[in-house]
This record gives structure tokens, C-alpha cells and sequence, in this order.
């Protein structure tokens, strides 16, 4: 998985503080920074009355440099500060601003807000004599601009520590951040930029990018792009889902296992209703995906016991979550499919952010866990994690979750490590619910993964 690096605040200044080392003063990356977000504010928004709220901290002085830049452009600016900066280059960045700076408390609104009141500092929520002058201010304005981050939210965990405005645009500085990937911050960013300001970061949290899977060569044959084999269990209707969805994401062969005979769906899904365990003996199987509709009576649990004996690589998912509750480490680092209230079952209340707790469970249960969401994270036991980028709401209806299960069980049938194979089973997934579109029901993902798939030649 090679998606855009994700790094948390302490990560993100050690990053720069890396540079620094090179000789680069902190007042040029500043600059820089100040320049990439004048430069996008002009692209979005064109000549229109300003102002740029600028706090204490190195984000403020960001605000002073853009305030600069935009009136050399000539726009009407203005600019409002909380306080005092603090900084060094904070400092050196108000000295070269030539304009009045006026208090945040009774300053008159512009119809574009450029938001420099704090980015990765924020160490607390925001105090009501900043809150309430930012929510005015943003009502009051056309257009909003956040400077790296929205000031009010957690850098490193997405929470809400102010009031939530939502922005039309975010121009994340040298290097993304959990926040801009992890709700509820993340619906805030509006259009998300990334600033490139010559602080390279390299992390082990990363975006989820488009994967590259590559079309069927000359040597392959159904058994080599994938056998998955999907138990059916009390609502044969969620396994038929993942079954179709393991072979519109690619699969070569896909076995539905159980009773269920007939039950619609294409003639090209082998049916078989022999013993779980006799069809997983079969060398040629590349994934055993248990779950989805599986119940949760003694029938079920045999099920996934066979399962878990057959030393398949297994896909787990819904019920077969729910029957694991308690267990410890599993061996041959399954995938496990969880939204919130199958991983609260599963792995107890655990502290942190979405990505501490993913990783936590990750390394506790020596498996893959894709930690289902609007802001969707897979965390292996190795400490590798990686985010989505938000996908369609409409994501939120029945059957989706068995459809992700199937294409993930279709990657890593194809031979893609259980990281690389959650990876990619949830872009397909979210790109297939764009292309879908408003009002999508589960049975439309299947039918626009062909052309999802065809994204990652
Ligand atoms: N990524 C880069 O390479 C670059 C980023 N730049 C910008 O710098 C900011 C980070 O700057 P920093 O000074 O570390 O932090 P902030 O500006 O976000 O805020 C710190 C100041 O804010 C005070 N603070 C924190 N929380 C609150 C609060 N709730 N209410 C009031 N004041 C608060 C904090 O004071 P303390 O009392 O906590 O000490 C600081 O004074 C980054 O986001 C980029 O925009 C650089 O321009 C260069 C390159
Ligand atoms: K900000």
C-alpha cells in the first residue's frame, strides 16, 4: 500500500524539524506555507474582500503571510488576531504585515474567512472568547478557508474541540493529518489540498490508494485469480451478496456453501451443500469468507470453528465477529470486518483514536481489522495502518458491509497480502458507491465494481 502519508502533530514537527536541521529556517517554510495558501484562496475564490483570522502559535503566522500576499494581489484584506504571536517567526511574520490588526471580539465579517487561528498546536478546546467570534464570523461569510486545519478540531484523534464549522475549502500544510481523514473532522475540510512545502513525512498511517490489480495474464486461470468460498448461514441472502461481490471484484471462482440451493442469483456462483469442512480441504481454495448472515446458534458457531480450523485465509465478518467475542490471538493473520458495535464486542471498550484502537485490536488478535465507518481504517498487527478517504453516505444501508466482505475475500484470494487485500477491497468499494451514486442499495455496488475494477488496471 503506497497511499499519501498520514502523520500525527508530534510526527508532523519532527518532519519539519528534520528540515530545520538542513539549514531551512522556520520564517521560509512559513513563507512557503503562507504562499501555497494564498495561491489556492486566489484559485477558489478570486478577488474578493478578505479577512484572515490569525492566532498565537507558527499558524497564525501562516495567516500574516497570506494576509500579505493577497494584498500584494490586490485584494481588500484585513486582518484579525486573537493575540500577541508568540513565536519567533510568528513575530517576524505580523512586523511584515503593513495593515492595522484588529481585535477577534467585535471585528466586522468579509465575504471570504481565511481561518489561521490554530492548526496542530491546539492543545484544548477552543475558550468561548474565540469560539463564538470564529462561528459569527464563518456564518457571516461566503466563503471559508481553512489554514491546515480547522481551528477546533483534534489534530491527531478528528474530535470536536470547537464549534464545527464546515469549510468550503482546507489546505493541509506539507503533510496530511488523522483529522483530515477521521470524522467527525473530516466532514469539515470541504475541498482538501494538500500544500506541498518541501517537508517530505513518511509514516506507517497512510491514505488508502487506488490499488493497481492488474487484468488477467496469459497463464491464468480461474483457480489462479481466486477461489472464495462463501459459508452460508441463517440469511443466505448476505452470503449470495458477498458471493457476487467476490466475483464482480475479480474472483475467478466463487463457491457458496450451504443449503440455500437455488436460491437466485448468477448461474456462474457454484452452489455446493456438502460439509463446510470437506470443501475447504480442497487445495485450491483461496479464502473461506464466514459471516455474513451466518447466524449466531450452535449451527453457526460450528461453521466458523470449522473455518477456523481449516488453515484457509479467512475473511470474518458480522456474526462470526459477534461468536469470536473473547477470543485471543488467531493464527494465519485473518481479516476481520467489524463496524463500530461488532468491534466493541469484540475487543471491549479500548482508549484512543479510531486508529489507536484499530491497531490495539490488530496487534491483539494477530489479524487484519478493518474498522467499518464513514471514516473507514485497516490496521494490521505490525503497527501498518491506513484511512479512506470518505466515501458516499449512502454507504449506510443494508448489505454494503457484505458486499465489502466479498471483494475483500476477491483480493486476497488473488494473492494480495491481508493488509494490501482489506486495502483494496475498500477503495473498490468506495469508488464503486460514487459511481453509484445517491440513493445506491447494496445490489448497485456489484454492478459498478467491473468498472471500478477497470480504475486499477
Ligand atoms: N507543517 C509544517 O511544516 C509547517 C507548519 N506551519 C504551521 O504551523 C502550525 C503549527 O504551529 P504551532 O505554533 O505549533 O501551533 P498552532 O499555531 O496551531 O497553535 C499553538 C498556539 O496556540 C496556543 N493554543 C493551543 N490551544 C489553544 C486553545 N484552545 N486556546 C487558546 N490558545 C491555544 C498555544 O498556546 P499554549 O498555551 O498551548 O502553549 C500556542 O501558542 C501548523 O498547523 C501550520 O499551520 C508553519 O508555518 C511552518 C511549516
Ligand atoms: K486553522
Amino acid at each position: 500500500m503506497n497511499g499519501r502519508p498520514i502523520l500525527t502533530a508530534a510526527e508532523t514537527r519532527a518532519a519539519e524539524a528534520a528540515v530545520f536541521a538542513t539549514g531551512v529556517t522556520v520564517e521560509q517554510a512559513m513563507e512557503a506555507a503562507g504562499g501555497v495558501v494564498a495561491e489556492a484562496a486566489w484559485r477558489h475564490a478570486g478577488r474578493v474582500p478578505t479577512l484572515v483570522l490569525c492566532g498565537p502559535g507558527n499558524n497564525g503566522g501562516d495567516g500574516y503571510v497570506i494576509a500579505r500576499l493577497l494584498k500584494a494581489r490586490g485584494l481588500k484584506v484585513r486582518v484579525a488576531a486573537s493575540g500577541e504571536p508568540k513565536t519567533d517567526a510568528a513575530r517576524a511574520m505580523r512586523a511584515r504585515w503593513d495593515g492595522p490588526v484588529e481585535p477577534l471580539a467585535d471585528v466586522a465579517p468579509a465575504p471570504l474567512l481565511i481561518d489561521a487561528l490554530f492548526g496542530t498546536g491546539l492543545a484544548r478546546p477552543l475558550d468561548p472568547a474565540i469560539a463564538a467570534p470564529l462561528e459569527r464570523l464563518a456564518k457571516a461569510a461566503r466563503l471559508r478557508i481553512a489554514v491546515d486545519l480547522p481551528s477546533g478540531v483534534g489534530t491527531d484523534d478528528g474530535a470536536l474541540l470547537g464549534p464545527g464549522i464546515a469549510y468550503e475549502m482546507t489546505v493541509a500544510l506539507a503533510v496530511l493529518k488523522p483529522a483530515h481523514r477521521l470524522q467527525p473532522a473530516a466532514a469539515l475540510m470541504g475541498r482538501l489540498v494538500l500544500g506541498d512545502i518541501d517537508i517530505p513525512g513518511a509514516s506507517k498511517l497512510v491514505e488508502i490508494a487506488r490499488p493497481h490489480l492488474p487484468a488477467p495474464g496469459p497463464a491464468d486461470h480461474k483457480y489462479t485469480r481466486g477461489h472464495v468460498v462463501v459459508a452460508e448461514g441463517a440469511m443466505p441472502g448476505a452470503a449470495l451478496l458477498s458471493a457476487m461481490a467476490a466475483q464482480r471484484g475479480g474472483a475467478g471462482y466463487v463457491t457458496l456453501a450451504g443449503r440455500a440451493t437455488g436460491q437466485g442469483g448468477p448461474a456462474a456462483i457454484v452452489r455446493r451443500d456438502a460439509p463446510l469442512g470437506e470443501i475447504l480441504a480442497d487445495d485450491r481454495v483461496g479464502v473461506a469468507l464466514v459471516g455474513p448472515g451466518l447466524g449466531r446458534d450452535a449451527a453457526a458457531r460450528a461453521l466458523l470453528d470449522v473455518a477456523l480450523a481449516a488453515g484457509r485465509p479467512l475473511v470474518l465478518d458480522a456474526d462470526a465477529l459477534v461468536l469470536l467475542a473473547g477470543s485471543g490471538a488467531l493464527s494465519g493473520m485473518p481479516i476481520l470486518t467489524p463496524h463500530e458495535g461488532e468491534f466493541t464486542k469484540l475487543f471491549g471498550e479500548l482508549p484512543g483514536s479510531r486508529i489507536d484502537r484499530a491497531r490495539a485490536a490488530a496487534e491483539r488478535s494477530r489479524a487484519v481489522v478493518v474498522l467499518k465507518g464513514p471514516d473507514t481504517v485497516v490496521a494490521a498487527p505490525d503497527g501498518r495502518a491506513a484511512i479512506a478517504a470518505p466515501a458516499p453516505g449512502w454507504l449506510a444501508t443494508a448489505g454494503t458491509g457484505d458486499v465489502l466482505a466479498g471483494l475483500i475475500a476477491a483480493n486476497r484470494a488473488r494473492g494480495l497480502d491481508p493488509f494490501d487485500a482489506a486495502c483494496a477491497g475498500v477503495w473498490l468499494h468506495g469508488y464503486a458507491a460514487r459511481l453509484a451514486g445517491a440513493g445506491l442499495i447494496a445490489d448497485d455496488l456489484i454492478a459498478h465494481l467491473p468498472r471500478a475494477l477497470e480504475a486499477c488496471l
